[in-house]
């Protein structure tokens, strides 16, 4: 990969983890995110970052087989997006945060771990798909990549439970604009949660599908 590249890459990290940050999409040092390079390692922001005042200079780099080679120590979740990323070969970039509204959802006791949020809108549908709920693991324990690798090949996005989401794409803008539209979508959920909301039917998701394939 060129330098010219990574430099690209670590910026456009740096921005849309601020972009995240300052609409209230994740706080703190909470969330991560990842993106595969052309070498075949990946880029990572490291742990007890500030997504929102992330050093281009100073997000980690992992050689092809997941070791840290420079910068900050990365993300204690690097177990969970290689999980992700060994089950999508297709997948750029990885996004992980805890926005508010799909955290709460995450933690639901009656939502189909199956499928966490029904099919309210079509954008939903070509954005996220089925999200499954994955088992609520301590955060950065090798378990939840483990938990991750037999829904990853199948679903782009997770939800961990009591936790947040973990969405792949096939860039970074489009994991990023996955995540948005899941947060909006578990906000919605819960707006209408009582009311009976009158979802997509499965031939409509069917066909949503078949149109707009994602990654
Ligand atoms: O919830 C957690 O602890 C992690 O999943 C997280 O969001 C932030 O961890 P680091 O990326 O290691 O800062
Ligand atoms: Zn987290």
């Amino acid at each position: 990969m060129s330098r010219h590249d990574e430099h690209r890459i670590r910026e456009q990290i740096a921005t849309l983890g601020q972009s995240l940050f300052d609409r209230g999409l994740t706080m703190g040092s909470s969330g991560n995110i990842s993106v595969r390079t052309d070498d075949g390692g990946w880029l990572m922001t490291p742990t007890n970052a500030c997504l929102g005042r992330l050093d281009p200079a100073t997000i980690s780099r992992l050689d092809r087989q997941g070791e840290w080679l420079d910068g900050d120590k990365p993300t204690k979740e690097h177990f969970l997006h290689m999980a992700m990323y060994a089950e999508r070969p297709q997948s750029q970039a990885i996004v992980h945060l805890h926005s508010t509204h799909s955290v709460a959802v995450s933690c639901l006791p009656d939502i189909d771990p199956c499928d966490c949020i029904p099919p309210l809108t079509a954008y939903y549908v070509m954005r996220v798909g089925k999200l499954p709920l994955v088992p609520y693991h301590v955060p950065g324990d090798p378990t939840l990549g483990d938990a991750v690798r037999g829904l990853a090949g199948q679903h782009s996005a997770v939800l961990l439970a009591n936790h947040g989401p973990v969405v792949a794409g096939k860039s970074l803008e489009a994991a990023v604009y996955a995540t948005e539209e899941l947060e909006e979508t578990a906000k919605l959920f819960l707006l209408l949660h009582g009311k009976n909301p009158r979802a997509l039917t499965p031939e409509q998701v069917a066909e949503l599908e078949r149109r707009f394939p994602r990654d």
